[in-house]
């Protein structure tokens, strides 16, 4: 009998992303993505591994469905491909396109599965990318129109929508990192980009209250983590804060309270000239309140001061003596805690899923048929137990996708990093359950661990 018993209702699922499990990366008139483009450039993915065939979810989803039913979940997450719909970004549909995701759908709501839609999982069009891509401002409207198009098609039996997918990453990784798709290094591009980002979030929102089936919800997922001043100087303790506004405040908000914060704002239009505002940008945005707020957790992140940048001063340090994933992800799960209670306070009490958690493990063990993933079955277990702490506390978590229902692509570090909870054999492609999918199953039987 389970000790922690989670609320009735509770929403466990798992989470996947398109370009990371689909492969047919030109099949049936798909269009190509920033992440075909970008994969397929010698060095930019270890191994030169590419999205091209990925877990063949794209012909196998039947299977996969099949497999989140045996796991007995609740919810399953995963975004659509815009170039998969809309091969130039805009203008003509795909009708093969909308068509995969009209039966997945299907499938889903076959097998009792409430599917979660994310609008964007970092695989534009590349047709949009050559005109500018997420810097330049008329993206705004197009993704306007390809969410107002997915609301229309799939909002009779889709319900829940999330707009975007780590909008930091997006920007930050995508644009000034140079480390994913489109690989550019440019700070105030960068900048630029995240208020693109939240403005098109802000249009989705108001174009799915406008639209026939806007009778569900709708939000956005950020990849947001607490940060811990390495020291309790003054300019470790001005770090932490620093970090907690540029990955976290810059975009929880104005999604949650209209307006970016001011200390971060300051900084980037007196140092970096960015972002341009336009008037009724702001207006906008606070004129567009979402159902929900999306959370992707892996870490908190210990930050010291640094002159590494001369704008972003901070550096993150790997305490000694503790836990690392195979990704060197300090394992912190009292920071799920944290951030979900801090959350709470400082947001007005908003409605929360965790739409992303998990980790990699080599997973290089058997145990007969099963892979033996001792480590991953810990974290989750550490992790749904920092969860119902915060539940304990009051915080209003509705749901917890697991990152990620099976074995794929992870952006530049290709195929050998492995977070699903079923395990993909890339030769054959053979779907291999781990004892953590065995044991989840037993949580959502149990509702509780
Ligand atoms: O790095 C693990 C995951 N993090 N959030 C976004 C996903 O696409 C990643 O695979
Ligand atoms: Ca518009």
């Amino acid at each position: 009998m389970a000790q922690l018993i989670f609320p009735k209702d509770f929403l466990w699922g798992a989470a996947t992303a398109s370009y990371q499990i689909e492969g047919g990366a030109a099949d049936d008139g798909k269009g190509e993505s920033i992440w075909d483009r970008f994969s397929h450039i010698p060095g930019k993915v270890t191994n030169g591994d590419t999205g091209d065939v990925a877990c063949d979810h794209y012909h196998r989803y039947r299977e996969d469905v099949r497999l989140m039913k045996e796991l007995g979940l609740k919810g399953y997450r995963f975004s659509i491909s815009w170039p998969r719909v809309f091969p130039n970004g805009r203008g003509a549909v795909n009708p093969q396109g909308i068509d995969f995701y009209n039966r997945l759908v299907d499938e889903l709501l076959a097998n009792g599965i409430e599917p979660a839609v994310t609008l964007y999982h970092w695989d534009l069009p590349q047709a949009l990318q050559e005109n500018g891509g997420w810097g330049n401002r008329a993206i705004v409207d197009d993704f306007a129109a390809y969410a107002a198009y997915l609301f229309d098609v799939l909002g009779d039996r889709v319900k829940k929508w999330i707009t975007h997918n780590e909008p930091w990453v997006v920007a930050f990784a995508g644009h000034f990192q140079g480390r994913h798709a489109p690989g550019l290094t440019d700070l105030p591009l960068a900048v630029q980009v995240t208020h693109h980002l939240i403005l098109s979030h802000a249009k989705a929102v108001q174009a799915y209250r406008a639209s026939k089936h806007g009778d569900g919800q709708i939000g956005i997922t950020l990849n947001l983590y607490p940060s811990v001043p390495a020291s309790d100087s003054e300019s470790d303790r001005a770090a932490a804060t620093l970090v907690d506004g540029h990955n976290n405040r810059w975009f929880l908000d104005p999604v949650l309270k209209g307006e970016y914060p001011a200390d971060i704002l300051r900084l980037y239009q007196e140092r970096l000239n960015s972002p341009v505002i336009e008037p009724g940008d702001m207006e906008c945005i606070a004129a567009s309140p979402m159902d929900f707020l999306g959370i992707n957790y892996y870490f908190q992140k210990v930050v010291k001061h640094s002159e590494v940048h001369p704008i972003l001063q901070f550096e993150e340090i790997k305490p000694e003596g503790s836990e690392y994933t195979a990704m060197n992800w300090e394992i912190t799960p009292q920071g799920l805690t944290d951030l979900l209670v801090r959350l709470d306070r400082d947001y007005h009490h908003p409605d929360l899923y965790i739409t992303e958690n998990g980790a990699a493990f080599k997973d290089d063990r058997r145990d007969g048929g099963v892979v033996d993933d001792q480590d991953r079955l810990k974290f989750l277990q550490q992790h749904f137990a920092a969860a119902h702490r915060a539940l304990e506390a009051g915080v209003k978590l509705k749901g917890y996708y697991v990152w990620s229902l099976m074995d794929n692509f992870e952006w530049a570090h290709g195929y050998g990093k492995r977070f699903g909870l079923i395990y993909i054999d890339y030769q054959t492609l053979e779907r291999t359950w781990k004892k953590s999918a065995l044991w989840y199953r037993e949580v959502i039987r149990d509702n509780g661990l």
